[in-house]
Formats: structure tokens, sequence, C-alpha cells
């Protein structure tokens, strides 16, 4: 599938770290560190510009070494691209740790994966069919 994109980072496009990646690892593109404070949540650019084809989003994810190393994520994770969106890729990071970190500049700060995703119609109806779950939810299986 290919996907256009505009890059306006001195960074190479993102790529696929192994062959069977499913995520396209992101960089910051910043002129100077940014430092996120314990709590703190950072837009930070990355550059990109992409048009997906219609029926595809991407998604911003948390890269996982980040996250156990210096409790780093993506506070709307997943961040949501839609296929229409024209704007710069952006990606919300947040300082879930007692320290702060500095983010450089070219650093893999989040993942990106493409997905389909259906686009649904609403058949308003009075009754829903019956299931075994019916509305049990929250933690209702196993229980006598
Ligand atoms: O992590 C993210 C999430 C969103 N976006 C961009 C692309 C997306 O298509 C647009 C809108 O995102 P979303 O729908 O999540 O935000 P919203 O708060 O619902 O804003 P809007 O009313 O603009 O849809 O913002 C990013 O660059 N990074
Ligand atoms: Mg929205």
């Amino acid at each position: 599938m290919q996907i256009k994109v505009i890059n306006k980072s001195h960074h190479p496009l993102p790529q696929y770290q192994t062959p069977l990646s499913a995520g396209l690892d992101l960089r910051a593109v910043l002129e100077e560190p940014v430092a996120l404070q314990p709590l703190e949540r950072k837009l930070i650019p990355t550059g990109l510009y992409i048009e997906l084809p219609d029926g595809y989003e991407a998604q911003v994810r948390p890269r996982s070494g980040l996250a156990f190393k210096h409790g780093l994520t993506v506070l709307n994770s997943p961040g949501t691209i839609d296929a229409d969106y024209r704007g710069e890729v952006k990606v919300l990071l947040v300082n879930l740790s007692n320290d702060v970190f500095n983010i450089e500049d070219g650093e893999r700060v989040a993942q990106l994966i493409v997905a389909k995703h259906e686009t649904v119609e609403w058949e308003p109806v009075e009754e829903l069919s019956s299931t075994e779950r019916g509305a049990g939810g929250y933690g209702s299986t196993g229980k006598k």
C-alpha cells in the first residue's frame, strides 16, 4: 500500500525496524531538546504530512521501551490520524515518571500503525438481539 507523504523533517522517512514490524517509528523534529517534566504533556512535531487512502487510519502508539524505562507514553493512545487530515502528524507525549525526560531531535518517540477501518451506517431498531452475556460486563464472567 502506498501513502502520500511530505517530509518537512531533516530526518529520513519513518522505517519499519524489522521486516515484520507493525509500527513505523516516528522521530521528533526539534530545533533544541525539549524537557518533559513529571506529569507534563507536550505535542511533539514529526515534520510528516500524510495522505492515507480512503478506509485507512493511522494510529500513534507509544514505544514500550520508553514507557518501561522512562514512564513516557502517548497520552491519547492510540492517537488517531484520519484519512482526511492534512496537517502535521504530532505525538502527544506525557511523562508519567518522577524524573525529567529530555527529548532529543531525531529521537524515536512513538510508532505509527496504519490500519483499515470500517465506516458504519446506523440501523435504528427497537431491540437488540439477546445473548448469553446480555448486559454483563466489568468482570461479570466467572462469578457464581
Ligand atoms: O495523536 C494525534 C492525534 C490526532 N492528530 C491529528 C490527526 C487527526 O486526524 C486530527 C484530529 O484528531 P482527533 O480526532 O483525535 O482529535 P479531536 O479532539 O477529535 O479533534 P477534531 O475535532 O479536529 O477531530 O489530529 C495527530 O496529529 N496526532
Ligand atoms: Mg475528532
